[in-house]
């Protein structure tokens, strides 16, 4: 499949789902509720049919009552009574078949199935295979999908394979082979859902849609860019993978890294999915590796959350969580000053943080312009606030402008006003998610915001640099509450640049004045 082809000519055609780790997780809250809602919004071809694949056994009924009781509890449309009609018709259209991935007798027996499956369904031959399992087993499954004969079918083959991808470079090349022997490129699809959410998307639309935001994009206009990824949640029953991985390798190294070059990337000269992700890794290229451990040290903060208390809830701290080493050093907070080497970026510091604990679930961007060079109204001692270009993108959708005006009934009295849109507060709870907008793009063979793998490998060498200069000095990690905004050596990455992280959501902008949509 040619991946350049326009847009507007790729289509869903009808196609059979492989879920590979079926009764995990991220099936369960995520995978199964979209494809719940692509169905409801008529977004899947008629002819599919999904297959869960796991070790556990389950009969057929048993499985679609799972998936009945996702779409119940996560899904944003609720499905009929399991006697109804209309949810018949659709888990008619699911099958479960125990399947151990180290054993290519179980993919031959799949292949039959399959086959009976798109005899059944009139689907020609196009197959989906989403890996929603650990990382270790990607290999495997590529390899026993050939020797199980399901690539010999006449329609397209498709591999969707969830991050973590890899945990180093080294191991991520290793991991790329292996796939790469039986997937081309073109064939592959790497998840980084905050690449599916609305406003990551709408970054691009801001940009290259605005006349007056493209000019001033750029280092003679904006003095530094904040992005900020805060979660309230701990690591819930995940500790088993997230000590191994921590926040740099958890969300630094993919859902940061995307968003950044998002915002610093070029605009690309035709809308086309390798045009675009041509621009987003030349900004990864253009990243300031961190030449010693004292660079690291002096640009890099990380921290691990203690026992703290949120809204009236006694939390646990890191190491006290379930199936975390209690001596561990994985960090759960990271944040850092980066730079982006070329000439539109040149001199820019972007701040990026995110933590676990913290006290707001919230994605936000904060571009902050130059300040005015005087302020003509009160002399140069009393400085104008900079306006600001707040992108707000999880779970609040909108974005934001800071900009000053004079105070109503005053000579010359200068206050700062945000207008403020609200997106999700018109959409609301139908804004897609970022899995369901993700599995249609796959669907219809748009790559566009799914990582190519030199992406991935770039982002990988910037990262490793960093935990390379930690694992040398792995006890100088600093501690924060939970419930609070992470160590105190996060205020001073931006200090020493004379600017302070901008409070997220306009929380404690008292003095702003708000125009709101909603
Ligand atoms: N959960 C989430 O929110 C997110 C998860 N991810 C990634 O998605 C992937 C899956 O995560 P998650 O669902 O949380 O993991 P879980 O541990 O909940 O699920 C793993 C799944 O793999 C199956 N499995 C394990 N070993 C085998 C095997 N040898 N043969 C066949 N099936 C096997 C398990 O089923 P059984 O035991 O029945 O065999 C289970 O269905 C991981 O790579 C994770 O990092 C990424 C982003 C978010
Ligand atoms: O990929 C991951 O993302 C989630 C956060 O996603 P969000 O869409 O809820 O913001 C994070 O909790 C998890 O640790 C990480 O693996």
């Amino acid at each position: 499949m040619n991946t350049n082809q326009p847009l507007e000519s790729l289509k869903t055609s009808g196609a059979v789902f492989f879920i590979f780790g079926a009764t995990g997780d991220l099936a369960r809250r995520k995978l199964f509720p979209a494809i719940y809602s692509l169905y409801r919004e008529g977004k899947l071809a008629q002819d599919f049919a999904v297959v869960g694949l796991a070790r556990r056994p389950r009969t057929r009924e048993e499985f679609r009552l799972d998936v009945h009781t996702s779409i119940q509890e996560f899904c944003r449309y609720s499905s009929d009574s399991i006697e109804d009609e209309e949810w018949l018709t659709f888990a008619e259209h699911f099958e479960y078949q125990s399947l151990d991935i180290n054993n290519v007798d179980g993919f031959r027996e799949l292949c039959v199935l399959t086959e009976e499956l798109e005899t059944k369904f009139n689907i020609p031959g196009n197959r989906m295979f989403y890996l929603a399992l650990a990382p270790e087993l990607f290999g495997s499954v590529s390899y026993n999908l050939k020797e199980g004969g399901l690539l010999e079918s006449a329609g397209w083959h498709r591999l969707v394979i969830e991050k973590p991808f890899g945990y180093d470079l080294a191991s991520a090349e290793k991991l790329n082979e292996q796939i790469r022997e039986v997937f081309r490129e073109e064939e592959i699809y790497r998840i980084d859902h905050y690449l599916g959410k609305e406003m990551v998307q709408n970054i691009e639309v801001i940009r290259f849609g605005n006349a007056f935001f493209e000019p001033l994009w750029n280092n003679k206009h904006i003095a530094n860019i904040q992005i900020t990824l805060g979660e309230t949640v701990g690591v819930e029953d995940r500790g088993g993978y997230y000590d191994s991985a921590g926040a740099l390798r958890d969300m630094g190294q993919n859902h940061m890294l995307q968003m950044l070059t998002m915002i610093a990337m070029e605009p690309p000269s035709r809308l086309l999915p390798e045009d675009i992700r041509d621009e987003k890794v030349k900004v990864l290229r253009s990243l300031r590796p961190y030449a010693t451990s004292d660079d690291v040290k002096n640009n890099v903060v990380r921290g691990q959350y203690t026992a703290g208390e949120v809204r009236g809830t006694e939390l646990p701290g890191y190491r006290q969580e379930e199936k975390v080493d209690p001596n561990s050093n994985t960090e759960t907070y990271f944040a850092a000053r980066v730079f982006v080497d070329n000439f539109r970026w040149a001199g820019v510091p972007f701040y990026i943080r995110t933590g676990k604990r913290l006290p707001v679930k919230t994605t936000e961007v904060v571009v902050e312009f130059k300040s005015m060079p005087t302020n003509v109204y009160l002399g140069q001692k009393h400085k104008l606030e900079p306006n600001l270009l707040v992108i707000r993108v999880n779970p609040m959708e909108g974005i934001y402008i800071k900009i000053n005006a004079k105070k109503p009934g005053t000579d010359s009295q200068i206050e700062p006003l945000a207008m403020d849109f609200c997106q999700s507060c018109m959409i609301g709870i139908n804004s897609p998610e970022a899995y369901e907008r993700l599995i249609h793009d796959a669907t219809k063979g748009d790559s566009t915001y799914f990582t190519r793998w030199d992406e991935v490998a770039t982002a990988w060498s910037f990262v490793d640099r960093i935990a390379a200069a930690w694992a040398e000095n792995s006890g100088d990690i600093e501690t924060y509450p939970a419930g609070s905004w992470g160590p105190k050596a996060t205020e001073d990455l931006l200090a020493k640049d004379g600017y302070f992280w901008w409070p997220v959501n306009g929380q404690d902008e008292d003095n702003v004045v708000w125009i709101k949509n909603h």
